[in-house]
This record gives C-alpha cells, sequence and structure tokens, in this order.
C-alpha cells in the first residue's frame, strides 16, 4: 500500500522587481494531504482550481520532495528510499509526452528498460511481451513519429510497465483518444489492477471515466482534500436528490396535497415539485391532457414503483415514467461552484 501521511508541498518562487530586488512567494500546493492507494485499486484524483494533482503525482513518483509529511509504500519511507521506491512505481501521462519520437516502439523499450537497469536480455523478453500486450508487435520497427495517436498513448502503457511497476500513476491516460480506442484502454487500465494486482492512481478529466474504474475518489480543492468517497457515495452526498418524472392522464389539482401525504406516508423523504401548471417552473408541464408530476427523493426510481398503486387508486394512467439521476460530473459541478446540497 501507498500511504501518504499529512503531506504538504510549498512552492517558492522569485519575481524580480527591478535590477536588485526580487520577492519571495510561496505557493502552497498541497496542504496536509492524506491519501492511501492499496493494490489492486484503482483510485481517482480530482481537483479544482489548481488542485495539486500533478504536484501529488510528482511527489509519489519521487520527482518532487513533500516540504512536509511522509509518504510510505510497503512500509518503506519513500525519503529513505528512492531507488527502491522507483523500482515499484511508474508514471503514464495522456498525450504524446514521455517518447522519443524518431527511435521505433522497441527502442523506446530498450531505452526506458535500460534507466531502470535491466540487463538486455531482460529488456528483449519483456519488450516483446509488452508490445503484443498492447498489440504493437508489427509496429514495434518502426519510428513513433508515423504512429497514430492510439498507438502512441498504447506505447505509453507498455513504457510505464517496463520495469514492471507495483503502483501505476496514470495522469490523463485517455487524453485526446477517440472513443474506442479509449475505452479499450479503460479495460487495459482495469485488468492492470483487479487481474495483475497493481494499484492505480489515475486522474482524468473524463469524469464518466473516473466514475466508471475508480473505486475510491480523492476530491481535491486548492490543495486541501475536499473529500474520499466511492463515486457513487460522492454523487449521492453532494448531487444527492434524484428526480422521478411521470406522465399522466387525468390529474387533477385536487389530486396534488393526496399525493403529498402518500409520499410523506411511504417514509423516505421525497418532495412533490411539479404537477399540473407548475408553480416554480422546475417542472411540471403540460401536454393535452397529460401531466408531469415531478418527485426528488434520494432514490426515486423506488419511488416510481411504489407510486404506481398511488397512481391507478385515482384512475390516472400513466403515459411514461423517467427518472434523472445526477452523476459524477454534476457533483464535481456542484462541488467546484460551492454550492452543496
Ligand atoms: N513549479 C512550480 N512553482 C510554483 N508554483 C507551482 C509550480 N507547480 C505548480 N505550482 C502551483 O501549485 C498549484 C497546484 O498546481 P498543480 O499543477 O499541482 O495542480 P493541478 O491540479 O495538476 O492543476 P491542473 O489540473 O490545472 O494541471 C497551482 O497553484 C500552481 O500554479
Amino acid at each position: 500500500m501507498i500511504q501518504m501521511n499529512e503531506v504538504t508541498k510549498i512552492y517558492e518562487t522569485k519575481n524580480r522587481l527591478g535590477l536588485f530586488r526580487a520577492e519571495t512567494r510561496t505557493v502552497t500546493a498541497v496542504q496536509s494531504l492524506t491519501m492511501s492507494i492499496g493494490k489492486g485499486e484503482i483510485v481517482g484524483l480530482l481537483g479544482l482550481n489548481g488542485a495539486g494533482k500533478t504536484t501529488t503525482i510528482r511527489m509519489l513518483s519521487t520527482l518532487l520532495d513533500p516540504t512536509s509529511g511522509s509518504i510510505e509504500i510497503d512500509g518503506m519511507p519513500m525519503a529513505d528510499n528512492r531507488r527502491s521506491v522507483q523500482q515499484k512505481v511508474n508514471m503514464i501521462a495522456g498525450g504524446e509526452r514521455m517518447l522519443y519520437w524518431r527511435l521505433t516502439g522497441r527502442e523506446n523499450l530498450h531505452y526506458f528498460g535500460r534507466l531502470y537497469g535491466l540487463n538486455t536480455a531482460k529488456i528483449r523478453s519483456l519488450s516483446d511481451l509488452l508490445l503484443a500486450e498492447v498489440g504493437l508487435t508489427a509496429a514495434a520497427d518502426q519510428p513513433v513519429e508515423q504512429y497514430s495517436k492510439g498507438m502512441k498513448q498504447r506505447l505509453q502503457i507498455a513504457r510505464g510497465l517496463i520495469n514492471d511497476p507495483e503502483y501505476l500513476f496514470l495522469d490523463e491516460p485517455t487524453l485526446g483518444l477517440d472513443a474506442p480506442i479509449a475505452r479499450q484502454l479503460r479495460g487495459t487500465v482495469r485488468s492492470l489492477a483487479k487481474e495483475h494486482g497493481k494499484g492505480i492512481l489515475l486522474t482524468s478529466h473524463y469524469l464518466q471515466e473516473v466514475e466508471e474504474l475508480c473505486d475510491r475518489v480523492y476530491v481535491l480543492n486548492r490543495g486541501r482534500l475536499l473529500l474520499c468517497d466511492k463515486p457513487d457515495a460522492i454523487v449521492r452526498q453532494v448531487a444527492g436528490l434524484q428526480t422521478a418524472h411521470l406522465q399522466v392522464s387525468g390529474w387533477n389539482e385536487a389530486l396534488r396535497p393526496l399525493l403529498q401525504e402518500h409520499l410523506d406516508k411511504l417514509g423516505h423523504p421525497a418532495e412533490l415539485i411539479g404537477g399540473v401548471k407548475d408553480i416554480d417552473g422546475i417542472a411540471g408541464s403540460q401536454d393535452g391532457d397529460s401531466y408531469r408530476i415531478s418527485v426528488r427523493s434520494t432514490s426515486a426510481d423506488m419511488l416510481i414503483t411504489e407510486l404506481l398503486p398511488w397512481t391507478a387508486q385515482y384512475g390516472l394512467r400513466i403515459n411514461s415514467f423517467a427518472c434523472d439521476k445526477p452523476n459524477l460530473e454534476d457533483a464535481i459541478i456542484l462541488l467546484s461552484e460551492g454550492r452543496v446540497s
């Protein structure tokens, strides 16, 4: 397991004020961050407002030292064991960084393998294996500049695995990729964690990807930890309520208090927000004799089934029903706007 304890990173920058004067400015990029990444786990790192994600990943990769706090990897303090830590971790960045374009795919892997101190025979066998695993055997001896975006990204994955790391840090791994290739890469990430037991830290602007892949998500705001939970728990906690919409025929306004009374009796918090000639414009619309009733609840999908007998009792005919569920993107937008329910 990787364990960060109360880690803070403060950058110091010097601004020139004139020929002989300069002022020192400090930026606290990460503040008292405690987080963990277990083996076989995919952990998301999301940020609002220059949150400190890149700084965190650089500290985990031993590229930056924390100003204070400690990082341990499998019980080993990172500060005193840099070399051993470097054997256990690797980073895969999205986009087209970290590859040598003039070199072939195979030569890139050989180069990085040598940086990790692997011998030639080991590098040769590992490269063949990894190139096959990411589907680049046929293109192995082609210069990377001739690769498509997807091929470069697959080579990035092979490069990130050349030292057989136990922990992988993925920074925007699907950036700019076409949907089918991005989907294939998500499959690879899942299998690296779930079948090969690697601990993975993932940052991505594609929140659907984070929601789909991550077991837990850390949300940072200006370097501070705002939340850590399972994606669906964050959605529930932040964006919370779902909305059930029923399109019915035969509605009349006298039913509104009866429906509210029924909702109250159902025993879970639910709020009728729409109906005929709806009040605040949130919901409720008329289309012929069809009326939309909207109910906000923590479990609106369940609520729909519970409402069916009630509508039948009052002779309402249901034309359609649907449920709006917030997702991680809704939750993160609410958090970034400081509007949390
Ligand atoms: N080398 C540096 N010197 C000074 N300040 C820095 C340096 N690197 C980052 N910062 C500052 O630290 C804060 C966090 O930056 P960081 O790049 O870690 O955030 P991020 O979450 O990766 O942001 P983004 O998603 O916008 O890339 C920002 O205010 C940034 O301006």
